[in-house]
């Protein structure tokens, strides 16, 4: 399932971290690609060390607040995040996510970009998912962020004018399975909405203890 979250960050929070991301230092994206897709990286990164870890914390506190994101993707762990500025001719060409990282091995299952800046400040920059038969360009508002599974190939276009600033990140879901979250996201959607309309109905229940048994079931 590849959808958005308009509003993740607030506009107090975005303006703080662009502010933080205007003074501080990049490093060659190259240094934290996979072999085969350094091939394809054109970008910049924030440096690791306290600032990136400040701006990290930002981000977690905002996925971890969010019901979209916490139902959609049933995080165990978000642990990964770059910070990236694209400028003028830089591009990420087609690859795929590592399926392990870092030292712990997490698993991606889930990536998330999330855009720092408005479409207005550059062009060029989409985020390509491609499919078998197809591609979808996206770019979205500031604030906003797209999640899609990290099985995908995808890319970023050329920046032909401005910069683009982005967070990237990855996820290891409680459920492994894409079909499997489909499924649970859509039966807690129909919950919710036969609550608010009906209450605690006998359906409501039956419901509810299929989330439950589905959860004992794929959960890991
Ligand atoms: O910048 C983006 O939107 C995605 C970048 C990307 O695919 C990656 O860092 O693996
Ligand atoms: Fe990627």
């Amino acid at each position: 399932m590849i959808f958005t979250i308009p509003d993740l960050l607030t506009a107090s929070e975005l303006e703080e971290i662009r502010s933080i991301l205007e003074g501080a230092e990049f490093a060659d994206g190259k240094l934290t690609a996979g072999w085969h897709a350094q091939l394809v990286k054109d970008n910049q990164q924030l440096k690791s060390g306290q600032i990136q870890t400040q701006l990290t914390q930002k981000v977690k506190e905002a996925l971890n607040r969010n019901a979209l994101f916490q139902t959609a993707v049933r995080p165990r762990m978000i642990h990964s995040l770059l910070f990236s500025r694209y400028d003028v001719g830089m591009s990420y060409g087609t690859h795929t996510d590592n399926a392990l990282m870092g030292s712990g091995f997490w698993r991606s299952d889930v990536s998330f970009t999330i855009f720092f800046n408005p479409p207005s400040d550059y062009e060029g920059g989409e985020l390509v998912i491609e499919s078998a038969d197809d591609e979808k360009a996206y770019k979205l508002q500031s604030g906003a962020a797209l999640i899609y599974p990290s099985s995908t190939l995808h890319r970023v276009d050329p920046v032909t004018k401005g910069t683009r600033l982005v967070g990237v990140g990855w996820v290891q879901s409680l459920i492994r399975s894409e079909s499997e979250r489909e499924i649970l996201f859509d039966l807690e959607t129909a919950r919710r909405s036969m609550f608010s309309q009906q209450g605690k109905t006998v359906e409501f229940d039956l419901v509810s203890k299929t989330i439950a048994n589905l959860l004992r079931k794929w959960a890991e």
